[in-house]
């Protein structure tokens, strides 16, 4: 995936305000329907994981702790893990049939790969927002928005959905953009439009980590701050780790951030990770600070 947006040389970055604490933020009501109710943002922990396409290792014991309602990114060249890293939180590393791993992902503690969980539990709890925007594109902007339920098997009435539908778009900063054409196709959306409601389409099944892989990469500016003030909506009621090349970007949303990186063919590691202050403002390792600062990548 192409490092298109990061700008070289950067003066020091402005970084988000410090995330709120545990107890700021209340979970969502329940979801009409769905099997999650009540469903609260998570912490993810990811334990000595290490990844491999066929004898080839590209991740080797990387932990990292991503707290509940904060936004963790995940930072570094091109090339040292970070997708594959993105990947094993929600169980889609294995749908490559070379791939395989090692290491623990705890979900509030407990482990997403136990032999007794399912697959698809994982993925409903923990959403996934690819580069490239990916609603169904002949089906309406409401049934986008409902796909997740339906592929669920649940069962909502008119009016939960109708709700649904209005809650999740909110969410998304889409409503009052798309609320007199719901039954238009998703397709027919701008860019920015269409990956903002693979933001709601994700919600709508309640997850407790929400996972963005380069949300804004094949975005306009326009667009890509219209999702960076979603993120920063989002960020009270679940768990972000977002992968991103665009170092303003990660200082404009994230908490925390974690850099990877692979050297000289060597799997990928964390070099540093810690509040997005720190890293950007005072890095412990120069690699860091060449990074964040444009020097290479
Ligand atoms: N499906 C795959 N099959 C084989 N090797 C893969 C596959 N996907 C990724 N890799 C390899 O795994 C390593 C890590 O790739 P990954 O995409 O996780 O890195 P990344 O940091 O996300 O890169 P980028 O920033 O360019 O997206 C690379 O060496 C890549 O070639």
């Amino acid at each position: 995936m192409p490092a298109t947006d990061k700008t070289v040389e950067l003066p020091p970055v402005p970084v988000r305000p410090s995330a709120p604490g545990p107890s700021a933020a209340p979970g969502p009501s329940a979801v009409p329907g769905s099997s999650a109710p009540g469903a609260h943002p998570a912490t993810l922990d990811a334990r000595e994981v290490s990844a491999w396409f066929g004898d080839h290792k590209v991740l080797d014991r990387v932990s990292l702790t991503m707290p509940a309602r904060h936004v963790t990114a995940l930072i570094g060249p091109s090339g040292c893990g970070k997708s594959t890293f993105l990947r094993i939180l929600n169980r889609m590393h294995e749908l490559v049939g070379s791939a395989s791993l090692a290491g623990q992902v705890l979900l509030d503690g407990e482990d997403i790969y136990d032999r007794g969980r399912r697959i698809t539990h994982a993925r409903r709890e923990i959403g996934m927002v690819f580069q490239k925007p990916n609603p169904f594109p002949a089906m309406s902007i409401y049934d986008n928005v409902l796909a997740g339920l339906k592929m669920n098997g649940v069962k909502a009435t008119r009016d939960e959905r109708d709700g649904l539908v209005e809650e999740c778009l909110s969410k998304a900063g889409l409503w009052r953009e798309v609320a007199d054409r719901l039954r238009q196709p998703g397709g027919a959306l701008s860019g920015g439009q269409q990956q903002r409601l693979c933001i709601a389409r994700s919600l709508a099944v309640r997850p407790r980590v929400l996972l963005m892989d380069e949300p804004c990469s094949a975005l306009d500016p326009t667009s890509t701050r219209r999702i960076e003030q979603t993120i920063g909506e989002l960020s009270a009621e679940v768990t972000i780790v977002i992968v991103t090349h665009n170092m303003q970007q990660a200082a404009r949303v994230s908490d925390q951030c974690a850099f990877f990186l692979a050297e000289q063919g060597t799997p990928g590691v964390i070099v540093e990770h810690g509040s997005t202050e720190a890293m950007f403002d005072h890095p412990q390792d120069p690699r860091t600070t060449d990074y964040v600062q444009g020097r290479f990548g």
